[in-house]
């Protein structure tokens, strides 16, 4: 984070509250169904808008203008123009920063800050890195000597699958959004995009960006609803979408799976996890705490990414943990335009009940509560909103629920550890495997850690520093394939071979 939510101009908490009724984006109008739901703003509760709620008839509309609009001036557009329409899509979010901004504070309450140096400038970052990347990247080819005399010529072409469904999640919804409708595009791809119910607004957003700055119709198309029964399985199941993409929880990705297996179409996914947070006697323990703080309670830990297992290396455990439980009751909650702010609500009422359902079966299973474990009083209308404490826990088992099972909440268990072999193997004793958290600054253990935590991402004395080329994805129950860089080509392009005898 570079500035504190006192530095950034912030849209009052009333001005957040705005009018924002979100329709959906069809073959470039904006489509009224009159089937409403309520968005409503995490931080008081208070309403934001309606949302239309599209139907089959709309997502049929969608993917059919999608379908269209690849072989329309999209589909005859050069890499080249492409690229440079992406880009302009990217310069005019940036030129429309408060907007999404405001947008992306109205749905999820998080900090200025978080939302403003990271979300919005990532949500641009994602249409630039990989048009830039995709006209740079060469495909291969093969001079062959024939077995039975002369030669051959084999290459390789890449072509955009077609039309994509990108299923998104509401933590990080403008940065996740264009995680994939950027390489999506960039690859000659046409979108239909189902936000999460809970944040529809900045793909609402986006939806005017494309519109102004002229992506052709039914390139980007955006339908809100909800999954069973709503526009995300009327997507996912649509015979005309070639591919999906769906950052989410595990479950829901069986779904979609499934859901994916008629017609054979292929899905990307960035699914849930148990992160571990490993922190050995030898670590720079000023960063240590920094970082596991960070990974444990940024955007009020719901962040994929986050860790909600943390074990310390036996030597420095009560020392960890009395630090930790001094960040976490650093850390100030309050809506995004109070000075100061460090931690927003969860994202609705629905998640709290989750969340504070783990709280209480961790103190049903007898954990001890190093801090929080509970609901703030916050002493205003913030008491209507998703509030919770930052919360530590001790105490437990690894076959307790609170360690194995995603909470998704600012919340961790912490335990020690005396082997590099013990915590290896308590580390990677789960169904999940997206990422890790290594602090040490050993350069053996480092390295040794990197090779054998079963994880798709592993940082190593850092947490969440992203380098879009690099391969972005999670082992085991938490995905299928890898997103970033090259890797995205591979999901966003079918890839042939041409043979030619000499
Ligand atoms: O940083 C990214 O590109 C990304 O995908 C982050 C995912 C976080 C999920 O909660």
């Amino acid at each position: 984070m570079t500035a504190s939510a006192s530095t950034l101009e912030a849209p009052a908490a009333t001005q957040i509250a705005a009018d924002r009724d979100c329709r959906n984006f069809i073959a470039g109008q904006w489509v009224e169904t009159g089937r409403l739901f309520e968005n409503r703003n995490p931080i008081d509760n208070s309403l934001v808008g309606q949302v239309h709620e599209a139907g089959r008839a709309e997502v049929d509309a969608a993917v059919t203008a999608a379908r269209k609009a690849l072989r329309g001036p999209w589909g005859k557009l050069t890499l080249d123009e492409r690229c440079a329409l992406l880009h302009k899509v990217a310069d005019e979010m940036m030129r429309r920063h408060a907007d999404f901004v405001a947008a992306e504070l109205a749905d999820t309450g998080m900090p200025l800050a978080f939302a403003s140096n990271v979300n919005v400038p990532r949500g641009a970052a994602n249409f630039k890195v990989f048009a830039d990347l995709f006209r740079n990247v060469p495909t291969e080819a093969f001079a062959q000597d024939v077995h039975h005399g002369g030669k051959a010529i084999n290459y390789s072409l890449r072509s955009p699958r077609g039309v994509i469904a990108v299923v998104c999640p509401w933590n990080l919804p403008l940065l996740l959004m264009t995680w994939k409708v950027g390489p999506a595009l960039a690859c000659g791809n046409t979108v239909v995009v189902k936000p999460s119910e809970e944040t529809p607004s900045t793909a609402t957003l986006l939806g005017e960006v494309m519109r102004d700055v002229g992506v052709p119709e039914g390139v980007y198309n955006v339908v809100h609803g909800f999954g069973p029964d709503s526009a995300g399985a009327f997507l996912t199941e649509h015979p005309g979408v070639d591919g999906i993409t769906f950052t989410g929880e595990t479950g829901t990705g069986e779904a979609i799976m499934r859901a994916a297996a008629k017609g054979v179409r292929p899905v990307s996914f960035e699914l849930g996890g148990k992160n571990p947070g490993i922190v050995f006697a030898d670590a720079d323990l000023d960063a240590a705490i920094e970082g596991i703080t960070r990974s444990t309670f940024q955007n009020t830990g719901q962040v994929c990414l986050g860790t909600e297992r943390v074990y310390v290396e036996r030597p420095i455990f009560d020392a960890f943990v009395a630090r930790l439980k001094a960040s976490a009751e650093a850390l100030v909650m309050g809506p995004p335009d109070r000075t100061g702010v460090t931690m927003g609500p969860l994202i609705s009422q629905e998640h709290r009940r989750k969340v504070l359902g783990y709280y209480e079966k961790a103190k049903a299973e007898g954990a001890t509560i190093v801090t929080g474990g509970g609901v703030p009083a916050m002493g205003d209308a913030l008491d209507e909103g998703s509030w919770v404490e930052p919360t530590i826990w001790t105490g437990l088992p690894d076959s307790s629920a609170m360690l194995r099972e995603e909470v998704f909440g600012p919340c961790c268990h912490i335990a020690p550890f005396d082997t590099i072999d013990e915590v290896i193997g308590r580390s990677n004793a789960t169904a999940y495997g997206l990422a890790a958290t290594v602090w040490t600054q050993n350069l053996s253990t480092a390295h040794r850690m990197g090779a054998e935590l079963e994880v798709g991402i592993c940082w190593i004395n850092s947490w969440f520093l992203r380098d879009l080329r690099t391969a972005f994805g999670g082992a085991k129950q938490s995905g299928i394939g890898r997103e970033g860089g090259v890797h995205s080509l591979e999901f966003y392009t079918e890839l042939k071979n041409v043979c030619i005898k000499l």
